[in-house]
């Protein structure tokens, strides 16, 4: 039995290999379709169950397979990845000096014995003000580009968050202490 990360994020993996446990990597391709009229919360489990079937049906049913999706959310709205960087900076100065919401959904399945679990967590992140030519130096860098909410945390995007309420881990892309949970309780893995 191994485990795989159904995920091409830098950041997952990052977050897991901190636990010093031996899993391993495939990338899920599938095509990430949203539809608007479905909560976040919803989107977030849905797309994090298709990369982890996705990834389950090409490896051992022994496997435990882990999927994640993150989303932000503005005033019931999902601001996913930009498309470019003026759609970045739309998303920045829609963020700036507001609260938001960060969805992670999380899933964790087994074919072998039919065993499937698929949960969210919610991060409050506050915003501070910051101006159109801060929104401008801040794309420059690149960092916005790949990131759901046009802006990461862990980076230069910490320059911008005020403050937050929730697992931070959740916001960088894996809410690492609900996936702990769900392992030792439905799946017998015990990391510490
Ligand atoms: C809000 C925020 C998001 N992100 C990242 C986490 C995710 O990698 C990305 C959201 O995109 P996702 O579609 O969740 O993930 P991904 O495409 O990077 O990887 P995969 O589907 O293969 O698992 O945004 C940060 O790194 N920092 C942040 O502060």
């Amino acid at each position: 039995m191994n485990i795989v990360l159904a995920s091409a994020s830098p950041r997952r993996k990052e977050l897991l290999s901190n636990l010093n446990f031996d899993f391993e990597i495939m990338k899920s391709n599938i095509e990430e379709f949203v539809n608007d009229k479905d909560r976040p919360e919803s989107v977030a489990m849905s797309l994090s169950f298709q990369k982890a079937i996705d990834i389950a049906n090409k490896t051992s049913e022994n496997n435990i397979v882990i999927g994640a999706d993150t989303i932000v959310v503005l005033d019931e709205k999902i601001l996913g990845k930009p498309e470019d960087e003026q759609d970045a900076f739309n998303t920045l100065a829609q963020l700036s000096g507001k609260y938001h919401k960060v969805i992670t959904g999380v899933c964790v399945l087994r074919l072998s014995d039919n065993k499937k679990i698929v949960d969210y967590e919610v991060t409050k992140v506050k915003m501070r003000e910051f101006s159109e030519d801060e929104i401008k130096r801040y794309i420059k860098t690149g960092e916005p580009m790949d990131k759901a909410g046009s802006y990461a945390i862990q980076g230069y995007g910490s320059l911008l968050v005020e403050k937050i309420n929730g697992d931070y881990f959740n916001v960088v892309g894996l809410p690492v202490s609900k996936l702990g949970q769900i392992l030792y309780r439905h799946f017998d893995v015990n990391i510490i």
